[in-house]
């Protein structure tokens, strides 16, 4: 069992406040991606769970034990963090073995366990690498398999990725969520990047100055935004303040105070409001024009036939069963 649950929690740096009142739970198997921009306090809350920082009020427990103050080496965790940290003087298989070593595991064991762990993360024909020899790619596996080898309860990643290039982070994206189904392995996942939190997570948790947003399946939180800044992060471009949309869409949604449109569902060349091109910039699958309107400045993607040039004035419709309603937090 390794269901983790966060109650009350508060991380504090000194006197300052890093994370406030965090409550929440990520089920046996779970992968939970924290999200959010820089200083939301995503690391902060990792390093409580690992046993790095000592919170300040609240509670943490994992698989039913309360491990609010059970020391780092003691709770079951396995770590992977951005820059992997390979003892640079051990092959790939002693790196991976380490912890198993650590923990004095006999021989056979060991041998097993540490095959077990590369083939799984397809290293197995690189055993004997030192971590010089070896890409950046190859070099986050070997940290992935250091931490799957000792078995934990509980995985926490943060920012495994970032320090690959693009490619490189695309197809160890598609890795990770692989090994993480094959081993069941309850994940939590540090990430700045919507779209590898949205391909990845289970369960995606938008965090903003210390305390949760929102938080949903991906396709909820991107497709149903609750607040402008959830919208914002997930690509809402077009947030306008309710009192500057049409009155019926505000009357079905008296509560709301913005409402977003998604670039793409913005209707170019025919509607009520007229607007004048700033920008028309090409982006390969769609053009993309930044209006100034008398609603604020709108943008919209159109086909890349579109003609309308830079200082054009045309017009464009928002469509009411496009939008988010939302509210500020
Ligand atoms: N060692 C530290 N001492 C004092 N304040 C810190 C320390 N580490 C982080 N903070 C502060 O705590 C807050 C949360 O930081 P945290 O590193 O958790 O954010 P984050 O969401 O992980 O950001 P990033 O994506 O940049 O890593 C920030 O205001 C940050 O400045």
């Amino acid at each position: 069992m390794s269901h983790l649950q966060l109650d009350h929690l508060h991380l504090r740096y000194g006197n300052a406040p890093a994370v406030e009142d965090l409550n929440l739970e990520v089920q046996d198997g779970e992968l939970v991606s924290l999200l959010g921009p820089s200083g939301c306090g995503k690391t902060t809350t990792m390093r409580a769970v690992a046993g790095l920082l000592a919170p300040a009020g609240g509670t943490i427990t994992l698989g039913g034990q309360d491990i609010t103050r059970l020391p780092a080496n003691r709770r079951d965790i396995g770590l992977v963090f951005q820059s992997y940290a390979l003892f640079p003087h051990l092959s790939t298989f002693e790196n991976v073995a380490f912890g198993l070593r650590l923990r004095k595991v006999q021989d056979a064991e060991l041998r097993r366990r540490v095959g077990d762990a590369l083939e799984v993360v397809g290293l197995s024909e690189f055993a004997a690498r030192l971590p010089a020899n070896l890409s950046g790619g190859q070099q986050q596996r070997v940290a992935l398999a250091r931490a799957i080898v000792i078995e934990p309860r509980l995985l926490l990643l943060d920012e495994p990725l970032s320090n690959l290039d693009a490619k490189l982070r695309l197809d160890m994206r598609g890795e990770l969520r692989r090994i993480q189904r094959e081993l069941g392995v309850t994940m939590l996942y540090v990430t700045h990047d919507q779209d590898e939190a949205l391909a990845l997570s289970d369960r995606i948790v938008i965090m903003r100055a210390g305390r949760i947003e929102q938080q949903g399946t991906p396709e909820q939180v991107y497709a149903r935004p609750g607040t402008p800044f959830v919208a914002d992060f997930m690509g809402w471009q077009n947030i306008l303040s309710a009192g500057n949309v049409p009155e019926p869409l505000r009357r079905t949604h008296p509560a709301a105070t913005h409402f977003a449109w998604r670039p793409e569902s913005v209707t170019l060349g025919a509607g009520p409001t007229s607007g004048r091109v700033l920008a028309r910039t090409y982006q390969g699958e769609h053009l993309e024009f930044l209006l100034d309107s008398p609603l604020g400045r709108v943008k919209a993607f159109a086909p890349v036939t579109a003609q309308w040039a830079e200082g054009s004035e045309l017009t464009f419709t928002l469509p009411p069963e496009r939008a988010a309603a939302l509210r500020d937090a």
